[in-house]
């Protein structure tokens, strides 16, 4: 499956994959490690670390034009994936043209600084490396494209990760970083079940050193952590920190560690990869755009924002419905309701009176005397929903609009209209012996 119709919007291999023929034609380093497909296309062998790291530097030249040195025992980056993240972060600081960038751990490649240097020329980038020998490669890597001007490596000596590097007396829009993924070699080498049993293997090499692949105090995730413990430290230096996390399961743990911290999170795709990433910032005055989000949070937003509708047989007059509404369904749900006009209203509901399991916890608790019924607490719960209701009648059909406005149940319309379209017939049922419909 191939995730690259979710490459970020801007990314330039979107639409327009790298054409593995025409770059050879013009780098011919790249020829010998073309291989022919029986539809006559051509591919390149990911397994292979020397095809890998060929593609990467022919890509570099070509489209940035960047002249990367890479060594064949450290991490090879993969251009359309980094662009991801540039673009992401682009977006995170809504495009500034002039920005002060940081990377945490840039590699031998020194590739996130190089890529958004180039993309943006206005931009300047202090990155670090713990690792001798890719400080020195990508303190090459900058010289040899004169972005000296715009990028600053610094060798770090100590583990601490902003301490030494981050000047208190500066401000720096955003920070960045792709860390160690692995808790230890045994990880790293796909012997525990980080991977899923039932994903095919890699097929793609993996050259990353021990230094940049593992983070013995617990992996990507304890690197995380320790990033946003540090960066509560630098919450006037820094306005955007963010991370790459490279498994879906990290993401959670980071987002429980940020509860307390304004934060979103994305998804990088790209061919058959898929990677995460988090943003968060102390800064009260700033919101998270939309376009940074995941396309999960969007798609649950998108959902959220078509009405749901509940049609009533024509028999049912408005008023009826109405009464039905007004007298029945707003009480037994305990919704705190207001009339906008005759026809609409706006409700909060704080306890989930509408599912199964609820109402029968509801009934259970009416059975009690007065005294040892549950209360509920509007200021001390949180809101569940806050739903906009409309009662249309077209030609003698009444239906009811539902739409969800806010509050932590995303699905509350559905399951509401869904309680409704439930309940109704048995109040008609009840009421059709003692009442007229009209
Ligand atoms: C997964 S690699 C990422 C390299 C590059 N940024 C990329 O995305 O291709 C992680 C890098 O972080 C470096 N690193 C690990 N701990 C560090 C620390 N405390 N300070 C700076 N760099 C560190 C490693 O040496 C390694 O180069």
């Amino acid at each position: 499956m191939s995730f690259n119709e979710h490459m970020h919007i801007r990314n330039r291999y979107r639409t327009n994959p790298p054409d593995f023929k025409q770059l050879a034609e013009k780098h011919t380093e790249l020829k010998p490690f073309l291989i022919e497909k029986t539809n006559g296309g051509v591919t390149l062998d990911f397994r292979d670390a020397k095809a890998v790291r060929t593609l990467t530097t022919v890509t570099a030249k070509e489209d940035f034009n960047l002249n990367l040195e890479l060594s064949l025992d450290r991490l090879i980056p993969r251009i359309p994936q980094k662009l991801n993240y540039i673009h992401w972060i682009e977006d995170l600081i809504e495009c500034k043209t002039e920005a002060i960038g940081i990377d945490i751990g840039c590699g031998c490649s020194c590739i996130h600084a190089l890529l958004a240097a180039r993309m943006n020329p206005q931009w300047k980038m202090l990155v670090s490396e713990i690792d001798p020998f890719n400080y020195n490669m990508a303190v090459k890597n900058v010289e040899q494209n004169e972005l000296q001007d715009q990028i600053h490596v610094i060798s770090m000596n100590s583990s601490a990760l902003f301490d030494g590097l981050i000047d208190r007396t500066k401000h720096y829009d955003f920070l960045m970083c792709n860390p160690p993924f692995f808790c230890d070699t045994c990880e790293s080498q796909g012997l525990t079940n980080s991977r899923n049993v039932e994903r095919p293997s890699a097929n793609s090499i993996n050259t990353a050193a021990d230094i940049e692949s593992i983070y013995d105090q617990g992996g990507e995730v304890e690197f995380v952590k320790r990033m946003i413990d540090e960066s509560r430290l630098y919450t006037s230096n820094v306005r955007i920190f963010t991370s790459q996390l490279g498994k879906k399961s990290s993401l959670k743990q980071v987002q429980k560690y940020l509860k307390d911290i304004h934060h979103t999170d994305t998804e990088f795709c790209q061919g058959n990869t898929m990677r995460w990433a988090v943003a968060w910032t102390f800064d009260e005055t700033y919101r998270f755009s939309e376009q940074c989000q995941s396309r999960e949070k969007m798609n649950k937003k998108k959902q959220n924002r078509t009405p749901i509708s509940v049609q009533f047989e024509s028999k049912y007059s408005f008023n009826f419905i109405k009464d039905y509404l007004e007298k029945n369904i707003f009480n037994e749900l305990n919704l705190k309701w207001t009339s906008l006009s005759s026809f609409a209203w706006i409700f909060d509901a704080y306890e989930n009176l509408w599912s199964h399991q609820r109402q029968r916890r509801r009934h259970q608790n009416d059975e009690q005397p007065p005294s040892k019924r549950l209360k509920s607490n509007p200021s001390q719960e949180e809101k569940l929903c806050c739903i906009q209701a409309r009662l249309d009648e077209h030609e003698g059909v009444c239906t009811l609009y539902l739409l969800f406005v806010d509050g932590t149940n995303g699905d509350a319309a559905n399951q509401i209209g869904q309680y409704i379209k439930n309940q109704f017939p048995k109040y008609c049922q009840s009421h059709t012996n003692t009442l007229t419909i009209e």
